[in-house]
C-alpha cells in the first residue's frame, strides 16, 4: 500500500475513535469554536511576500526534523518574523503533531492558522475550529469531487478559509469551486516524496485568477521564491527550511527580510 493510502486508512480509524470520545455538540460549545476567525486568504492577498511558515517536528520523508522547540516559541517567532500565516501539523502518527499544538499556537500568536491535516470527515473541520484554526487543508488526491464540495462548503459555513492542495492537472479539474479560497500546488509528490518546483511552474497557468495561488513544499531558498513569483504565486508554504535550524523564528525572519530587499 502506498504511504498516502496508509495515512488515510489510519486516519479513518483515528477519526472514528475521536468521534466516539468527544461528540460534535461538545466541540461546538467550546470557547474557541465560538470566536471570530481570521482570513488566511486575505492575509496573503494583502502581503507583498506571503510566507506561510509551518510547525513540523517530523515527516515520513525526513523522519526527525526538530523536536527541540516549543510550539509557542515557534508561533511567536514566525509572527515576529513577519509571516502571513502559520501552518500547524496536527497528525500525530506520521508528523508528531497534535490538536494541543493548535491550541497552544492559537494562544501564542495572532496569525491566521492553518490546520495541516489529512481531512476525510467534517468532524475534523469542526475540531479545527474548536482548537483555534482559521483555515483548513483539503488534499485533492485523497478526496472525491463530491467530498471536496461538501467539506469546503461546510468549512465556509464555519467561517474557515479553505486551502485546496493539488499535485497535477486532473486534481485541479475536480477542485475549481467557489467555496475554495486558496489553491496550493504541492511540489512534493505525496506518494514518492520527490520534490520539483517545476510542478508549480507547470500548473500555475491552469489556476484561474480568482483563487489565491500558493506553492508548497521543498522551498529552501530566496531564489526559489523569486523564481515562482512571476508565475503568480502569492504565498509560499515553508516548513523544513525553518524548522531544521536551531531557531525557526530567526531563520524565517532572515528569509523574509532578504525577500523584502
Ligand atoms: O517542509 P517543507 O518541504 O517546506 O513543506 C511544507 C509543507 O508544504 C508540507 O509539510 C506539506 C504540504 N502538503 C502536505 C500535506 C500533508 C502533510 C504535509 C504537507
Amino acid at each position: 500500500m502506498n504511504i498516502l493510502l496508509r495515512i488515510v486508512a489510519d486516519k479513518r480509524q483515528e477519526v472514528d475513535l475521536r468521534k466516539s470520545l468527544i461528540p460534535v455538540s461538545q466541540l461546538e460549545r467550546s470557547v474557541l469554536f465560538n470566536r471570530n476567525t481570521l482570513s488566511l486568504a486575505l492575509s496573503l492577498r494583502s502581503s507583498a511576500i506571503g510566507i506561510i511558515a509551518e510547525h513540523k517536528r517530523r515527516s515520513p520523508s525526513k523522519n526527525i526534523i526538530n523536536q527541540n522547540f516549543t510550539v509557542c516559541e515557534v508561533a511567536k517567532g514566525y509572527e515576529n518574523a513577519g509571516a502571513s500565516g502559520l501552518s500547524v501539523l496536527t497528525d500525530a502518527k506520521y508528523f508528531g503533531g497534535s490538536l494541543d499544538d493548535l491550541i497552544v499556537a492559537r494562544a501564542c500568536c495572532n496569525l491566521p492558522i492553518l490546520r495541516k491535516e489529512f481531512i476525510i470527515d467534517t468532524y475534523q473541520i469542526t475540531e479545527a475550529k474548536a482548537h483555534g484554526a482559521d483555515a483548513i487543508l483539503l488534499i485533492a488526491a485523497i478526496l472525491t469531487p463530491k467530498e471536496i464540495q461538501h467539506f469546503s462548503t461546510f468549512a465556509k459555513q464555519l467561517g474557515l478559509d479553505v486551502l485546496l492542495e493539488i499535485h497535477n492537472a486532473q486534481e485541479l479539474d475536480k477542485s475549481l469551486l467557489p467555496s475554495i479560497d486558496i489553491i496550493g500546488v504541492n511540489n512534493r509528490d505525496l506518494n514518492t516524496f520527490t520534490v520539483s518546483l517545476e510542478t508549480s511552474k507547470t500548473l500555475s497557468s491552469l489556476i484561474p485568477e480568482e483563487f489565491v495561488k500558493i506553492s508548497e513544499s521543498g522551498i529552501s531558498s530566496i531564489d526559489a521564491v523569486k523564481t515562482l513569483q512571476p508565475f503568480g504565486y502569492k504565498g509560499f508554504l515553508i516548513g523544513e527550511h525553518f524548522m531544521k535550524t536551531d531557531n525557526a523564528g530567526q531563520s524565517a525572519k532572515a528569509f523574509i527580510n532578504q525577500l523584502k530587499k
